[in-house]
C-alpha cells in the first residue's frame, strides 16, 4: 500500500440509463458503490467519494472512506464526471489518485494492486495512467497525478468537459489491461441482467 496513492470514486451520476441508482444496486448483496470503496481500499490509504448526495450513501461508507460534497449549481444537477473528479482532486493530498467510476461490478483488485505497483516507472511528463481502448482512453478507472489540477481546471473554465478532450492535451502512460471484463460498465437493466 503507498501513502502517495488515495482514491476518488465518483458518485454523483443521474443513473437515468438504468432508471434506479446504480450506486444502491446489489452484486452478491453488497451496494455497487460500497464494492467500488472496498476495492479502491485495497489499494488506497484513503478513498474519497464525490457526490452531492452524502445522506443517501452514508450507510454505505468503508472504513477508510470519506466523503467529498459536491458543489452543484441551478436545481443541483450535476456537472458531469469531469468537474466532480475536479472538485475531488482539489481536496486530495497524495501525489497521485486512482480514479473510479462506481458502476464497474468486474473490478478486480489484483489489477489495481499491479497498476498501482507500477506507478513509479511512469514518467515525470506523463500526467495518467490509463487503459487505452479503440475509441480513446478509459478515464474512469485509471490513475492521475496531482499536478494535473491546474491543467483541469483551465481546460473546465474554458467549458471543456469530456475527459478525452482534456486527455488529448497530454502524454499519459498506457496501463496493460489482462482481461477488458473488469472494466464491464453497468449503466443499463440489460447490463445488470447479464450480472446475474
Ligand atoms: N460526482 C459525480 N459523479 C458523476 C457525475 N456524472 C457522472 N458521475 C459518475 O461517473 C460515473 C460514470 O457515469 P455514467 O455511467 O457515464 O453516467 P451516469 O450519470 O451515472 O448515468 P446516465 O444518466 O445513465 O448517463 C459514475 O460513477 C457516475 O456516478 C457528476 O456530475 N458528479
Ligand atoms: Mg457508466
Amino acid at each position: 500500500m503507498s501513502s502517495d496513492l488515495s482514491a476518488i470514486v465518483l458518485a454523483g451520476g443521474m443513473s437515468s440509463r438504468m432508471g434506479q441508482d446504480k450506486a444502491l444496486i446489489p452484486i452478491q448483496g453488497v451496494p455497487l458503490l460500497q464494492l467500488i470503496c472496498q476495492m479502491a481500499e485495497s489499494c488506497a490509504d484513503t478513498v474519497y467519494v464525490v457526490t452531492p448526495w452524502e445522506e443517501r450513501y452514508q450507510h454505505l461508507l468503508t472504513p477508510k472512506s470519506k466523503f467529498i460534497r459536491e458543489v452543484t449549481v441551478g436545481e443541483s444537477l450535476p456537472h458531469g464526471p469531469l468537474v466532480g473528479f475536479a472538485q475531488g482532486l482539489a481536496q486530495v493530498q497524495t501525489e497521485w489518485v486512482l480514479l473510479l467510476a462506481c458502476d464497474l461490478p468486474k473490478l478486480e483488485v489484483k489489477v489495481l494492486q499491479a497498476w498501482a505497483a507500477e506507478l513509479k516507472y511512469v514518467e515525470e511528463d506523463a500526467i495518467a495512467a490509463l487503459v487505452c481502448h479503440s475509441k480513446g482512453w478509459e478515464p474512469l478507472c485509471g490513475f492521475y497525478r496531482h499536478r494535473c489540477l491546474p491543467s483541469l481546471m483551465e481546460y473546465i473554465n474554458e467549458g471543456g468537459r469530456s475527459f478525452q478532450g482534456w486527455l488529448k492535451q497530454h502524454h499519459v502512460f498506457v496501463l496493460s489491461l489482462p482481461d477488458s471484463e473488469m472494466l464491464f460498465n453497468c449503466n443499463t437493466p440489460q447490463d445488470l441482467g447479464l450480472l446475474q
